[in-house]
């Protein structure tokens, strides 16, 4: 097998040749609280909807510069690069058979009449206008990489059932799930996973073809362009910058993507003005269920992974953690290809710079374990 994937012409998420990362370097730093660079804000400690308000305001006054825009050279405007941005959340967006992308606009909608400029519309297509529909005619707004506060705010109003706890986490509700469905979660079987992926007896994967995969996507894609608003978050995987992937989580709770956003890795203003198009996507339909009559559906819940179109598709189950779980098996199967070993497990480090990784099944306190100081 090709080191990085390659060789075999089956699958990479970027064409750099890789010969593995060097011997991880765990002595103690200068500053000894710095283990590595995360932007995370303080917990949020409002319990109110005006305290969140205040703490918004104080998040919108970037404290990184933001350098100015380029392509090949030449500088790009704000309003050019919000549009490119918008514009690759159409194509994400977009419907596979009618082969258009839902108008887009930025901003939560409730808040239009407070914002006096508000952002031109981006509509991706290649149809002519004969083929407009009702659905082409509507608006998604795009709520992008919203704050901790922003999206606690969204939850308390929108999501029944939210509350800030006395320890300044958001509590909600997951619906009917409150864990992962593994039987639900099916992966292509295809060219590019035929000889990679544990197939038969005994295997946790279960196959699904590529055409029902994309009668899901296009449900799920659908189901999200249908909604008034839904999320979008474009973040990292990997603190190492060389096998970094670009993932966009789109879905239709806030719950969602504060969940993503306390998981994946942040990114910089300036890293997100290079964002480009996403390595990997996720399109999360939480509560709308899939088609029983759709060929393998054993129930209402699908969760969906083609490696061949770097794809993940969520119907019928609102547990964050199938994200999470997806983004995961992901790494797992990208990794090794770049002879990079991944665990599922907590890990910390000590006053001396030694590493304790911690391993067990679900819920047994990998996460527990590794936070307690
Ligand atoms: N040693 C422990 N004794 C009792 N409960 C624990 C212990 N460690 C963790 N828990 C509880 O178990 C639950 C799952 O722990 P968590 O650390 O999230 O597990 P994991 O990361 O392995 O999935 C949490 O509610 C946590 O408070
Ligand atoms: C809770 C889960 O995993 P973890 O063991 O990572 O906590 C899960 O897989 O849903």
């Amino acid at each position: 097998m090709a080191s990085n994937g390659v060789g075999n012409g089956e699958f990479s998420f970027d064409n750099k040749r890789r010969t593995g990362l060097p011997k991880i370097q765990t002595q103690k730093t200068e500053d000894e609280n710095v283990v590595c660079h995360d932007d995370s804000a303080t917990p949020v400690k409002a319990q109110t909807l005006e305290e969140l308000h205040s703490l918004q305001k104080k998040k919108s006054a970037p404290t990184t510069p933001i350098k100015s825009p380029h392509v090949f050279g030449v500088a790009v405007s704000e309003e050019e690069r919000q549009k490119q941005q918008l514009q690759s959340i159409s194509a994400s967006l977009a419907s596979l058979t009618r082969e258009t992308g839902p108008k887009v606009v930025k901003g939560d909608p409730a808040r239009q009449a407070e914002t006096p400029k508000v952002q031109r519309p981006v509509h991706h297509h290649h149809t002519p206008a004969l083929n407009i529909s009702d659905s082409g005619l509507k608006f998604t707004h795009i709520l992008y990489n919203l704050s901790p506060a922003e999206l606690y705010e969204q939850a308390i109003k929108y999501e029944k059932g939210s509350f800030i706890t006395s320890s300044g986490a958001l509590a909600t509700l997951s619906g009917a799930k409150t864990g992962r469905s593994p039987r639900d979660k099916r992966v292509v079987r295809d060219e590019t996973t035929e000889d990679d992926l544990w197939w038969g007896k005994g295997s946790p994967n279960i196959e699904m073809d590529e055409q029902t995969f994309l009668i899901n996507r296009e449900r799920a894609v659908d189901y999200l362009c249908s909604l008034e608003k839904v999320f979008v978050n474009d973040q990292f995987l990997n603190w190492d910058p060389n096998n970094r992937i670009k993932v966009r989580i789109v879905s239709a709770r806030a719950y969602h993507s504060l969940f993503m956003h306390n998981m994946c890795i942040r990114p910089t203003p300036e890293e997100l003005e290079d964002f480009g198009t996403p390595d990997f996507t996720i399109y999360n339909a939480g509560q709308f269920p899939c088609n029983r009559y759709t060929h393998y559906m054993t129930s209402s819940t699908s969760i969906d992974i083609n490696l061949a179109r770097r794809e993940m598709v969520i119907l019928g189950t609102q547990y964050a953690g199938e994200m999470k779980k997806g983004l995961f098996g992901v790494m797992h199967y990208l990794m090794p290809k770049r002879q990079i070993l991944s665990l599922h497990s907590g890990c910390n480090m000590g006053k001396e710079g030694d590493v304790a990784l911690f391993f067990g099944l679900s819920g047994t306190g990998k996460t527990t374990l590794s936070t307690d100081h």
